[in-house]
């Protein structure tokens, strides 16, 4: 039901957009203010996102900050084989399922030296909470950092789950399946075990957590590359002791997007994590995870609750990069050091911008997919 929604949407969305210089292209404006330049001076950079994604990260400030530096943005049109569209210099993508994966497989093998940021298969590794956590436990034990106790739930009810008596409430369920939706951000705090029996409400699989009390902040490190940025947000108060024995109380209670809460002031004060530890942490999980654009959640235990550590609880890919500070610059920066030395209609010469067929007989040094995956198993 949501996906046809979707794709009518973006097709509305790649038809408003202007086409410029190169025909049979779709692309963001051209901001009014710059100069006119000749095509050849360009890099082209193609991005494949949802039009949610498109109009929060694709902003005119990024749009003219990147022409001024000779990239220009491209939207790739998902309704045509991605394949025949171009020439990219650079695709980075953030879309679903089976026929973008296939687009892009596609798309490699006829343009191998474009550069895809980042591989399906490492991206959905985010894509289900069973997984999205295992590259934190990959990373040395005197980084610091840790995951919450979880279970999986496939269907059955959790009551019976004889696992569970391995965690410690409260617990938070959170759906499995991170797919864009709405429904994927649905959750639950359960308090006690009757809370349970609420759940079933929510659509299995699930995953449970144990909750970790933090002080209500939690802290949001974006990462482009080599760089990572922290900011702190607000997230769900700490669940006192006694609030966990008070029967008079609902059992379980939902909850949906809190991390876009801003910080309450109260918290404001609130310590940010050192700057070194952040960055190895990024460094460790970029490694493990072989991606480049992603974020992570991280929170700090409360010291009344126990002893200050760190826990990772959630890694998007491709997340709402405008709102972090500087983000234009950031991602420019980012997208010039992925881009190849020369632009590749440049490579080809004048006149070959558009010749799809030639860049077939010439497919260049080899760098798409494979080179991505390679140079994350160097990193
Ligand atoms: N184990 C935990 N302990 C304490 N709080 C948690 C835990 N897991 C999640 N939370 C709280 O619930 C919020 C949502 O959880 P999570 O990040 O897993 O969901 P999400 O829908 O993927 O979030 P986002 O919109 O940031 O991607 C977190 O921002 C945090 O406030
Ligand atoms: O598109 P889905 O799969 O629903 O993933 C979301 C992530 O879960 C959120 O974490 C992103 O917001 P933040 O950048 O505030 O983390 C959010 O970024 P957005 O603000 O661009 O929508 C999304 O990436």
């Amino acid at each position: 039901m949501h996906k046809p929604r979707q794709q009518h949407e973006q097709h509305r969305l790649v038809g408003q957009v202007a086409a410029w210089c190169l025909p049979g292209l779709i692309m963001a404006p051209e901001p009014q203010s710059s100069s006119p330049r000749p095509c050849h001076s360009y890099y082209t950079v193609g991005y494949a996102l949802l039009p949610s994604k498109v109009s929060s990260v694709v902003q005119p400030s990024l749009v003219a900050l990147a022409a001024e530096r000779e990239v220009r943005l491209v939207a790739v049109d998902v309704t045509r084989p991605l394949a025949e569209q171009g020439p990219f210099d650079l695709l980075v993508h953030k879309m679903y399922g089976r026929a973008w994966r296939a687009q892009l497989e596609e798309f490699s093998a006829v343009h191998p030296s474009v550069p895809v940021v980042d591989a399906p298969a490492a991206i959905d590794r985010l894509l289900d909470r069973a997984t999205m956590l295992n590259a934190v436990s990959g990373l040395s034990a005197s980084v610091g950092v840790g995951v919450p106790r979880q279970v999986v739930v496939n269907g059955a009810d959790p009551n019976d789950l004889p696992v569970l008596g391995a965690l410690r409430f409260p617990l938070i369920a959170k759906p499995l399946a991170v797919d864009g939706s709405a429904e994927s951000h649905e959750m639950r705090l359960v308090y006690r075990r009757d809370g349970l029996r609420g759940l079933r409400g929510l659509r299995a699989p699930l995953v449970l957590q144990e909750f970790v009390n933090h002080g209500g902040v939690l802290y949001k490190i974006y990462v482009l590359g080599d760089r990572a940025t922290c900011v702190s947000r607000g997230s769900l108060p700490d669940v006192p002791q006694n609030r966990l024995l008070d029967v008079d109380t609902e059992p379980s209670v939902p909850f949906a997007n809190i991390s876009n809460q801003p910080l309450p002031d109260a918290a404001n004060g609130a310590d940010m994590p050192p700057a070194g530890f952040v960055d190895e942490v990024a460094r460790g999980l970029r490694r493990a995870l072989g991606l480049h654009l992603f974020n992570f959640d991280m929170i700090r235990e409360s010291e009344e609750h126990g002893c200050g550590r760190y826990f990772i609880i959630d890694i998007n890919y491709f997340p709402g990069y405008a709102k972090m500070p500087g983000y234009e610059s950031a991602l420019t920066d980012f997208f010039l050091e992925m881009l190849p030395a020369t632009p590749v209609h440049a490579q080809l010469g004048p006149g070959s911008g558009l010749d799809i067929e030639a860049r077939k007989l010439d497919p260049g040094p080899g760098i798409g997919l494979r080179k991505v995956e390679s140079d994350r198993a160097q990193a």
